[in-house]
């Protein structure tokens, strides 16, 4: 990977090394954009494949954090950070040299909970630095209020493809039943959908079916099963030119961040297949509004209000992408991009006032 020619195509302004030896610590910290606001996005941590794929990851989870504050109207810029080890080898001094790096940012970065980061870990962080997110109980963690606006988004591409408010009888394909995927199977099975589930953790797919009644799938079937949505809540890259042949669900509605493997070849192919792609950043962005408002004092009303809007900004994309032909991806891409250079205008307006 040519390091700083990607960097400056994907329009990052900072991407910070953190390495150091005792602890042995690898992680990434990439800032997007921070035109509106901080930099926020959360903390994953793998055993990546290789750095390249650590790297690829935390570049284009900060880009999305950039498009989702800006389709959810909040005043935050987009970054995210990883730390390349096992989760077996997670320990306290691991996280707490990891808070060190991000307070050197000077709260340029606000971070909380992804994959394998629980609210204890990030409560461990906080030791070093205050710039985190998602510490208080008060609002419960994001993933309800994520799992709420991925509901809320799947009720809107429903109302975009069937002209219907209802989603009784319909069949949902939920992968990866985590936080966000059982809370989500929660709010279906309250509607009377027909549940089918996979991940790799059997234990989950097994609590799925005695509290939902879900039918268990195995992790590869979830692709190619006759449902009319699919709700992708594990991992990222999963819409690929593998499994887009095999998709039989008329709609893609799910919380997983960067669902498209290649953003234009596959939100093309997924178009192409007459599928309606919900854009992950923008149905996904309960969460951010979540930790946003925990950060300025949360009021839950106010949380839930502007978790409610993520169901009209869904139904606005859907209608560009209809009215203007291009896929759904590029018109939320297109409203994300927008808000930043109006943003922008209004920087310098107040610099030169
Ligand atoms: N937690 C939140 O509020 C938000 C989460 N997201 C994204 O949503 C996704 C899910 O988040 P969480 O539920 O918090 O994570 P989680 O780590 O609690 O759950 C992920 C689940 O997916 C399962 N899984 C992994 N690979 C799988 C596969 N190949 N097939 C089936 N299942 C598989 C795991 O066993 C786990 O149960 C992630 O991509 C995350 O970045 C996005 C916005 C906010
Ligand atoms: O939890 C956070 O810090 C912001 C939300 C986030 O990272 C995400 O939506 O992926």
């Amino acid at each position: 990977m040519l390091l700083f020619e990607t960097v400056r195509e994907m329009g990052h302004e900072q991407v910070l090394f953190c390495h150091g030896k005792n602890p042995e610590i690898k992680a990434i910290i990439a800032i997007h954009d921070t035109t509106l606001g901080p930099a926020m996005g959360a903390t994953r941590l793998l055993p990546y494949v290789n750095e390249e794929a650590a790297l690829k990851d935390a570049l284009r989870l900060s880009r999305g954090m950039t498009y989702k504050a800006a389709c959810a109207n909040i005043p935050a810029g987009g970054g995210k950070a990883v730390i390349i080890a096992n989760p077996e080898n997670k320990t306290d001094d691991l996280l707490r040299a990891y808070g060190r790096f991000v307070d050197s940012l000077n709260g340029r970065f606000i971070t909380g909970q992804d994959v394998n980061i629980t609210p204890g870990d990030v409560r461990t962080i906080s030791q070093e630095t205050k710039h985190v997110v998602g510490v208080s109980e008060k609002s419960g963690g994001p993933a309800p209020i994520t799992s709420l606006g991925v509901f809320l988004g799947i009720k809107a591409a429903v109302e975009s493809r069937w002209q219907s408010k209802r989603l009784d009888g319909m069949k949902v394909a939920v992968q990866g039943l985590g936080n966000v995927g059982k809370n989500l199977c929660r709010h279906l099975h309250e509607h009377d959908v027909k549940l089918f589930v996979s991940d790799v953790d059997p234990v989950k797919a097994e609590e799925a079916k005695r509290l939902f009644g879900a039918t268990i799938v195995e992790p590869a079937e979830i692709y190619s099963l006759d449902v009319d949505i699919f709700a992708p809540c594990a991992l990222g890259g999963i819409l690929n030119s593998h499994t887009i042949p095999f998709l039989k669900a008329s709609i893609i509605a799910g919380a997983a961040n960067n669902q498209l493997e290649n953003e234009q070849l596959h939100s093309q192919m997924l178009a192409k297949k007459g599928i309606l792609y919900s854009p992950d950043y923008v149905i996904n962005a309960g969460g951010l509004i979540n930790v946003y408002n925990e950060m300025i004092g949360y009021d839950e009303e106010k949380a839930f209000k502007q978790v409610h809007n993520i169901y009209d900004t869904l139904l606005a994309i859907f209608d560009i992408s209809k009215q203007q032909g291009i896929t759904t991806n590029d018109a939320a891409k297109r409203l994300a991009e927008d808000r930043i250079q109006s943003g922008k205008r209004n920087r310098t307006k107040a610099i030169a006032a």
